[in-house]
């Protein structure tokens, strides 16, 4: 196995590594620092808790140290927690260089965000809605120098799900030289190679971990059908097996939606579970007290939305729970990959109800493994299902009470003031590209309906005129047929014809004979 040393790293990083424990370079280090260090281009795919961030952080350090200026490097990511973990490595393993570094994400002070830009840091983390806000609304800072730009999960940061950052990469590119070194990671990068390439568009070095199966050995992945209707008595016979069983385990529970995220906080509370939720609803602070609160084991269970799916990097997690199949396999692969980090072992159970069968397929198909059955004790289950099912219904009540969906109106809006932008009229403009949304659906079903009709139409004249012909083509075969008759039929008439003449004549030949001999 090769050492540190060897990637061609310098030795203050060498000793860096060597003090935080890590003795030996991942296959994704290995593979990416030497090709990072040459000054090209990277994109690196390997499976989750393989060690991506300390593949671009440190040749990123080794080169900010032969040349060191602020701003240096930008890292993108898609989640605020993330952004704080990423800082962390940065200035764990930059420690000897005195590194400065400044986090830019949503939900904190914008003015001392301002202030800390303007300080020149050496390396700049940010969420991509949050730095772009400050590129279009400051001067007091630019990236045009930076000779780093990273995209850490860098296919969710170009997905167009229920956060689109296209816009504000947009604003984000534009503002970076074009003489940069671009570096791109992700577990689950194949989907979005092509866009990716472009970005990265100096012949990049690409690795990919060469694996069969897409998540780690060391991950123990089961499903447990359940009925839709009891599945949270399922959920917490579950976990009451693991607290019973592992007191010390640490349980992340996905969820899909932030009221549901919040309502299974509310439920497990009840039980007794020492749970906390982290979801996008809840103010940034209380974000990170949850997460902190998490990972210091305060908290044992934490129930999140995707939210927390990618990246998060808490060694004591041995659970993870998908309470809702994840509708795309990659989710499935991130949720997952939280747990069974940096060779340890962990188990994931995703619960899979009946309307949910065919999600599971898609994910075995994806990750190429088969997922093994798990079971619980059914008739502990059914002690349970009333209260569970009772106390659910009582925290629903008490979540409805406090307003929970209002509130999600009302941080859009505010949302979108802190953006300088008018709810009312962005709601109005909306509404407007709703109208033309559907406008313009519309227009494609009339034009789709028309192609087909014309299609079809086509056909069925193609057929006409093939029929047509057929017939044609019988009509001469018979004519010919006919034809071919008559003319038998003629020369049948000839030869009896001619057969009754040579008759004819024998018969006057005979009578002649018979005359001549008479006389
Ligand atoms: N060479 C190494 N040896 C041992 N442990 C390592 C090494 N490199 C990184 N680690 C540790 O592995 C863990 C996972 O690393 P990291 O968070 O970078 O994974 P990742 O590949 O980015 O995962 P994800 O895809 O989930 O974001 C971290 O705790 C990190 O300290």
């Amino acid at each position: 196995m090769a050492a540190f040393a060897e990637l061609g790293l310098a030795s203050w990083l060498v000793a860096q590594c060597k003090q935080l424990g890590l003795k030996h370079p991942t296959p994704v280090q290995q593979n990416c620092i030497p090709a990072i260090l040459e000054g090209r281009d990277c994109m690196g795919c390997a499976k989750t808790g393989s060690g991506k961030t300390a593949a671009f952080v440190l040749p990123i350090l080794q080169k900010l140290s032969e040349d060191p200026f602020g701003i240096f490097c930008l890292v993108i990511t898609p989640t605020r927690e993330l952004a704080y973990q990423i800082a962390e490595q940065f200035r764990v393993l930059g420690k000897p260089l005195g590194l400065k570094d400044c986090i830019i994400v949503g939900g904190m002070d914008m003015v001392a965000q301002a202030l800390e830009l303007s300080r020149k840091p050496h390396v700049v983390i940010a969420t991509p809605g949050r730095l772009a806000d400050h590129l279009r609304s400051s001067s007091t800072f630019s990236i045009k120098k930076i000779r780093f730009l990273v995209m850490d999960e860098a296919d969710r940061l170009l997905e167009q799900g229920c956060t689109d950052f296209t816009q504000d990469l947009e604003v984000i590119f534009d503002a970076a030289p074009a003489r940069r070194q671009t570096l791109l990671f992700s577990a689950t990068l194949t989907e979005t190679l092509k866009v990716l390439r472009g970005i990265a568009s100096n012949k990049p070095f690409f690795w990919e971990a060469q694996a069969e199966v897409r998540t780690v050995e060391q991950l123990d992945q089961r499903y447990l059908l359940v009925p839709e209707k009891v599945k949270d008595a399922y959920l917490v016979q579950l976990i009451q097996t693991f607290h019973d069983e592992h007191e010390d385990w640490s349980i992340i529970i996905f969820t899909n939606t932030c009221k549901s995220c919040q309502v299974l906080n509310m439920m497990l509370r009840k039980f007794n579970f020492p749970s906390v939720a982290l979801h996008s609803m809840m103010k940034q602070k209380a974000r990170f007290a949850a997460l902190a609160k998490f990972k210091s084991s305060v908290y044992r269970i934490l129930i999140a939305t995707d939210v927390a799916s990618r990246g998060l990097d808490i060694p004591t997690v041995q659970v993870v729970i998908n309470h809702n199949t994840p509708g795309l396999p990659k989710i499935y692969i991130h949720r997952v990959g939280r747990t069974a980090r940096a060779g340890r072992h962990g188990i994931a159970i995703t619960l899979v109800t009946q309307y949910d069968i065919h999600l599971l397929h898609a994910i075995e198909e994806e990750i190429k493994k088969k997922l093994d059955d798990f079971s619980v004790e059914e008739a502990k289950v059914l002690k349970i299902l009333t209260q569970v099912n009772v106390v659910r219904r009582e925290c629903e009540i008490k979540l409805e009470a406090t307003d929970f969906d209002e509130k999600k109106e009302i941080n859009k809006r505010k949302q979108l003031i802190l953006e300088g932008k008018d709810p009312d009229l962005e709601a109005k403009r909306k509404a407007e590209l709703a109208k033309i949304r559907q406008k313009n659906k519309q227009f494609k079903e009339r034009v789709m309906q028309t192609l087909q009709r014309r299609a079809a139409l086509k056909l069925k004249r193609k057929r006409q005129k093939r029929k047509k012909q057929q017939q044609e083509q019988q009509q001469q075969q018979q004519q010919q047929q006919q034809k071919q008759k008559q003319k038998q039929q003629k020369q049948k008439q000839k030869q009896k014809q001619k057969q009754k003449q040579r008759q004819q004549k024998q018969q006057q030949q005979q009578l002649l004979l018979r005359a001549k001999g008479k006389k």
